[in-house]
């Protein structure tokens, strides 16, 4: 029997949609496997009343499917289904770090990563690598069609997520077709911004760099309090707030000092709009460990 906690993630970071992601030190998701003649799975923890056992509809399943791994997987859920913390991806990123270990398949890191996206495409239809690589390698993660960069980076961060479901099959329908020229200028700067900001463990940098007015506009819609909540912390001192993912979790990065404050003004601006909310103070951490 193995154990795998695989961190929640949170991609796009505003500015690159489809292509940052970053390992949150909180929440995980803790995965048990033990070799079997089938895939079998169970599913406790937070919303797993919302996650199918079949091994054809678990992101999990398509992953021992493509290790040729069969195996008992029990998956205890830290990280909420339909958050925009990478839920599905945290699973699949358990089972692909867990069962290259169990059944010694030998594969590095870097490669496990588009295995464990086989799992993201059973529940988006995208193959899209953004959760799963920051969940593997952990530290902040680059993905595009010729691969993955990853750096080690320690930046503060907020996540606050309010008791609303967005999936992210849902909030890909919303996503524009086009944008104007000047967006994607605006756009490539932040990224770059943002990317520095990693590289220098500066979270005004990073903070500027999540600014983003092509997608997160169009998504903001779908969650209840976005624009207050996002105020709210931003004069509490948040360097940057965008939308974690596909939403509704709003993420904010900051300074360490003040998190704690950050984290009370978003849970109250979402209050006094009627919506609960629970708050992950956090930062950016480790990719998934074996124990
Ligand atoms: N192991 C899993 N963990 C979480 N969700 C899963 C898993 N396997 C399948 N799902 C399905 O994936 C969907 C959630 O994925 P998604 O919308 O991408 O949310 P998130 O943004 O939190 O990853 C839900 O419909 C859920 O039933
Ligand atoms: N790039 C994807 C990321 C989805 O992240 P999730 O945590 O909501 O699954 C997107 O923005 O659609």
């Amino acid at each position: 029997m193995l154990t795998v906690r695989a961190p929640a993630t949170s991609a796009n970071l505003g500015s690159g949609f489809d292509v940052f992601g970053v390992a949150l030190e909180r929440p995980a998701d803790v995965v048990r496997l033990e070799r079997a003649d089938r895939i079998t799975i169970e599913v406790t923890g937070a919303g797993s009343q919302y996650i199918p056992e079949d091994p054809d509809k678990n992101t999990v399943g398509a992953v021992a499917e493509a290790l040729d791994a069969p195996a008992r997987i029990q998956i205890d859920k830290g990280v909420r289904p339909a958050s925009g913390l990478g839920s599905s991806a945290a699973s699949a990123a358990a089972a692909a770090v867990g069962l290259n270990e169990l059944y010694d398949r030998g594969h590095t890191r870097e490669e496990l990563v588009p295995i464990a996206a086989k799992g993201e495409a059973v529940v988006s239809g995208d193959a899209h690598d953004d959760n799963v690589a920051p969940s593997i390698l952990g530290g902040f993660t680059i993905a595009t069609d010729q691969g993955v960069t990853q750096v080690d980076a320690d930046i503060p961060l907020v996540a606050c997520l309010p008791d609303i479901v967005v999936s992210t099959r849902d909030a890909r329908r919303v996503v524009p077709e086009t944008a104007r020229v000047e967006q994607v200028v605006e756009t490539v700067g932040n990224a770059a911004s943002l990317t520095t900001g990693m590289h220098r463990d500066d979270p005004e940098l990073v903070g500027r760099g999540m600014h983003d007015t092509i997608v997160t506009p169009a998504r903001a819609e779908l969650i209840d309090g976005y624009e207050t909540v996002r105020e709210a912390a931003l004069e509490a001192g948040a360097t940057g707030v965008t939308i974690s993912g596909a939403g509704p979790t709003v993420i904010a990065a900051c300074a360490e000092d003040d998190r704690r404050r950050i984290a009370s003004a978003m849970l109250d601006a979402f209050g006094d709009r009627g919506v609960d909310a629970r708050v992950y103070q956090t930062r950016i951490g480790r990719g998934a460990e074996i124990f």
